[in-house]
């Protein structure tokens, strides 16, 4: 006989991180800033911080890819209370889908409402340019077409309904909101709004992939993102997301180009500062709406 494998966390496992995250902290946040491949700098916005190492957290995993430093972040941003996850989990690491998303439940449990879910990406869409922002206004999900979806298994109502709706995960106001900032800051043009892809990864696209992925209306794609999403609006919270376009997919079989993971983690590099100001100004002016911060 095989041991039983582990199908996921228990509500008593997210609750015991939450309660030590809780019990360890005074920040009591309200919006979680998820950080993508190599902008985990973004924590770095936060005053009074106090940091954990993942690995002194009671059930978190570990982070395993260069440019996720594994730290988790509390702190403030303008009087607000946040926390960053400097370094998010990936299918291709190893991890089962619902280790990936472990995180988001205990945000919700420790009272996030608002998630900024960041991530670099590859540009699709012939008018991206490397160093563009893409506001994400809708995603692909192609593992979840597979069936390998972090909601798969039994349903835990405190956290959500059966059978979320996914047609609206990313907040329409906050997109306007962010479309506003980005004005301010003189930063319109090279803000986007598109579409983002989740696919399996480690391995980046084939060029006939990265034409079906743009056939099937995809102006960006990545290995991250949407799996948190899910999660994050089947308990209720409300999802901004923001990808960096750090490379152009290799869209012509006469190309040179190569996609590759430094180039990934030099983009964000370059565009660190532009990324702060925005994510400072954007949760500067997040209002409470309907007691939603
Ligand atoms: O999505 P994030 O974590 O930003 O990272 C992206 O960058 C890595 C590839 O360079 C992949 O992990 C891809 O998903
Ligand atoms: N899958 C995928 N992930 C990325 N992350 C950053 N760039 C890329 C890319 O081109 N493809």
């Amino acid at each position: 006989m095989f041991p039983e494998q582990k199908q996921g966390y228990t509500y008593e496992e997210y609750k015991v991180t939450a309660d030590w995250l809780r019990a360890k902290t005074e920040h009591r946040p309200l919006i979680a800033i998820i950080c993508g491949s190599g902008l985990g700098g973004l924590a770095e916005i936060l005053k009074d911080q106090k940091v954990f190492s993942y690995s002194d957290i009671p059930n978190f995993p570990q982070s395993t890819v260069q440019g996720h430093a594994g730290q988790l972040v509390f702190g403030t941003l303008n009087g607000k209370s946040c926390v960053c996850m400097q370094g998010r989990f990936h299918l291709y690491e190893g991890f089962p889908i619902w280790q990936v998303t472990f995180p988001i439940r205990v945000f919700q449990l420790l009272g996030v409402q608002t998630a900024i879910v960041t991530n670099a990406a590859g540009g699709l869409n012939e008018d991206y340019n490397v160093g563009d922002m893409m506001l994400i206004k809708d995603h692909l999900n192609l593992p979840g077409f597979a069936g390998n979806s972090p909601l798969v298994g039994p349903n835990d109502e405190r956290f959500g309904p059966r059978f979320p709706c996914m047609s609206d995960a990313y907040d329409r106001d906050l997109r306007k909101l962010a479309q506003t900032v980005a004005r301010e800051l003189g930063f319109s043009d090279f803000l986007k709004e598109g579409v983002y892809s989740v696919v399996g990864g480690p391995s980046f696209e084939t060029i006939a992939e990265c034409h079906m992925l743009k056939r099937l209306g995809a102006d960006a794609v990545g290995m991250s993102t949407v799996h948190e999403v899910i999660v994050a609006r089947h308990c209720g919270m409300r999802v901004f997301g923001l990808s960096l376009i750090t490379n152009k997919a290799v869209m012509d079989y006469d190309s040179k180009s190569k996609a590759n993971h430094e180039e990934v983690l030099q983009t964000g590099r370059e565009r660190a500062s532009q990324l702060k100001r925005m994510i400072s100004s954007f949760v500067e002016r997040l209002e409470r709406n309907n007691n939603v911060c």
